[in-house]
């Protein structure tokens, strides 16, 4: 898989190349660039916003910097844009990204990621880049960052991840929280009894069935506590 962003703050994708990442991409099983925005500006002061119309509050991300940016990062080997790659743009006001979405994109070959800051990104340049490519504007979440980078980082974790070859151990992710659409239990490890707390002893009985049933019904209960919402509704 090949990773794209296209930031003003290079820096802050640092992590992506550590950790299980940086074994990743060492593994070559993802290649990651990352792209200064400001490459792509004109001007001595390497200006990428603009006052918006309308006006109001902030600045608006200039699509005279963005649009030849993304016809560049897009591009595949031919200099033409690469109609498979998918443009994800991290945004509030995006659908939700979930587990579901991360499946889904763990099948893609290339994601470019475009990380607004300020006010946004002149909505034109996904406009334009919608004639050529599939654009999703995600949000991982209902609260608001300065720009898009951290839930970039948060969504190609949770997308490299699932990757074959990743993970130590592939089961890990069969496993996860939200993987069969609950959240996941308790889980415990030696000493079995710790500041006086036990273990549950169900996991120590040796009983597979037993275990297995005893996490699921942890799940259910966790998940009717604290993300009703994740459970099919009765009616
Ligand atoms: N919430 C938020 C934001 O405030 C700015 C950029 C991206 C996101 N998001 O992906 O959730």
């Amino acid at each position: 898989m090949r990773l794209d962003v296209v930031t003003i703050f290079p820096e802050y994708l640092e992590p992506l190349r550590v950790a299980l990442l940086g074994k990743a991409i060492d593994k070559g099983l993802i290649s990651v660039g990352v792209h200064n925005l400001r490459d792509w500006t004109h001007d001595v002061h390497k200006a990428v916003d603009d006052s918006p119309y309308g006006g109001g509050p902030g600045m608006v991300m200039k699509p005279t910097v963005w649009g030849p940016a993304l016809d560049d990062v897009l591009a595949g080997p031919d200099g033409e844009t690469d109609p498979e790659v998918l443009l994800v743009v991290p945004t509030p006001a995006g659908r939700r990204f979930d587990q579901a979405t991360a499946q889904r994109w763990s099948q893609e070959k290339r994601i470019v990621f475009a990380c607004g800051r300020y006010e946004g990104i002149d909505q034109r340049v996904f406009d334009d880049a919608a004639r050529r490519v599939r654009v999703e504007e995600v949000s991982i979440g209902d609260y608001v960052l300065i720009g898009g980078e951290v839930a970039v980082l948060v969504m190609v974790e949770a997308v490299v991840r699932l990757l074959p070859g990743v993970l130590g151990n592939q089961q890990s992710h069969q496993e996860d929280s939200f993987s069969d659409g609950l959240l996941e239990g308790p889980s415990y490890t030696r000493p079995a009894v710790w500041r006086d707390l036990e273990v549950p002893p169900v996991l120590m009985s040796g009983d597979h069935g037993k275990v297995a049933r005893w996490r699921h019904e942890q799940s259910l209960e966790r998940t009717r506590e604290r993300r009703p919402d994740l459970l099919p509704s009765d009616d």
